[in-house]
């Protein structure tokens, strides 16, 4: 009898439950209907007065035997995953979901992301006039249009080498003009970004900086191209909010770099992420790089891990390259000296990863 009557009990449950479920989707759709309302009138999803509103009603009425905060409790969790429905529908101007039609980044006359792909490289650090004379001539003559070269390093330790600053940008500039590249520095503060324009063709926003927000919101009110780092513990979604706060402020000239994520593995610097060049292919429609320096570290691999990178979809690599690695003030171990570069770009063109030389147009 007990047995027949939990039966009936439990079946009721059933019931109650195909209710609630049926229920909990229509307030589901109507939740999404609001949520596109929103989005089309650029409103924030997240109301918290509305949810409290709507919690002091349902307590105001509350039958029990829930208490208060159980019922508080239950409906906060459905307002939560509410959110995240709105969220879903959001397209991000970044997205793929936007258009399946590439964007292409033009730096100074260079395309990136138009099906050519680049080589970006040059020293960790300007430090001399003489070593940006040397890199320069040497880029030029391997047919390389953008050269990199920081000025604002930021290094682990304060007492490391800081970068020269604004006159390091002045000097990457002038020897890009010479030479006939664009030019591409890293910026870490939202201050200087208005300064460095005056110098640079591309921005940098680094690993380190790539959720520093106020960078991010500041470099998206210029309509200078941005080259946008993946952070060193940074999740690929985490790359593509940092990708849209930059877009967010009308500045769509984004490229995305893939350099090598934080794990366990000791054998590179970092560990390239090799999945994340098709994946951010797939999810946005923004051109991305590879940079093989940071990524793994290490100049005897570097020629491999830049084919694999072009094989899956990169637009291009970045590399570092200096006339006297081992005396460079930054990253003396694994910038490549004029003789090593030569053979991997050599490497590159014979396996028709790069195309042939071409000039940038002044
Ligand atoms: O009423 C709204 O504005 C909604 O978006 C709906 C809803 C809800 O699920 O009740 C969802 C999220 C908001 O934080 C507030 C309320």
């Amino acid at each position: 009898m007990a047995e027949d009557r939990l039966k009936e009990l439990r079946n009721e449950l059933d019931e109650i439950n195909d209710e609630l479920l049926a229920l909990l989707s229509r307030r589901a759709d109507i939740v999404q209907r609001i949520g596109q309302i929103k989005h089309a009138r650029g409103m924030l999803t997240f109301d918290p007065e509305r949810e409290k509103e709507q919690l002091d009603r349902l307590v105001a009425q509350n039958p029990g035997p829930f208490s208060d905060g159980a019922i508080r409790h239950l409906f906060k969790q459905i307002f939560q995953v509410s959110l995240g429905l709105q969220e879903e529908q959001r397209k991000l101007l970044v997205s793929r979901m936007r258009t399946q039609v590439d964007t292409v980044v033009t730096v100074k006359g260079v395309e990136i992301g138009g099906g050519k792909p680049v080589v970006v490289a040059g020293p960790c650090s300007v430090e001399t006039p003489e070593q940006m004379e040397k890199v320069g001539a040497e880029l030029q003559s391997q047919g390389i249009v953008i050269m990199r070269g920081g000025a604002f390093k930021p290094r682990t330790s304060p007492y490391d080498f800081q970068g020269l600053g604004e006159p390091g940008l002045r000097m990457l500039k002038q020897i890009g003009q010479k030479y006939g590249m664009a030019v591409v520095s890293e910026i870490v503060s939202p201050s200087d970004v208005e300064m460095a324009i005056q110098y640079v063709d591309m921005i940098q926003v680094g690993a380190r900086n790539m959720q520093n927000f106020e960078l991010l919101k500041a470099v998206g009110s210029t309509r200078v191209p941005v080259l946008l780092k993946r952070g060193l513990s940074a999740t690929i979604e985490e790359l593509i909010y940092a990708a849209e706060y930059i877009a967010s402020r009308g500045n769509e000239k984004i490229v995305l770099c893939e350099r090598g994520i934080r794990t366990y593995e000791k054998a590179t610097r970092n560990t390239l992420d090799i999945s994340a060049v098709p994946i951010l292919k797939q999810e946005t429609h923004l051109p991305v790089l590879v940079d093989v320096t940071h990524s793994t570290g290490r100049k005897d691999i570097m020629t491999p891990v830049a084919k694999a990178a072009l094989a899956v979809g990169a637009d291009g690599v970045m590399v570092e390259v200096h006339p006297e690695p081992t005396v460079a003030l930054s990253d003396a171990k694994q910038q490549m000296n004029f003789a090593e570069f030569e053979a991997f770009m050599a490497a590159l063109r014979e396996g028709r990863m790069i195309p042939e030389p071409e000039t940038v147009t002044n």
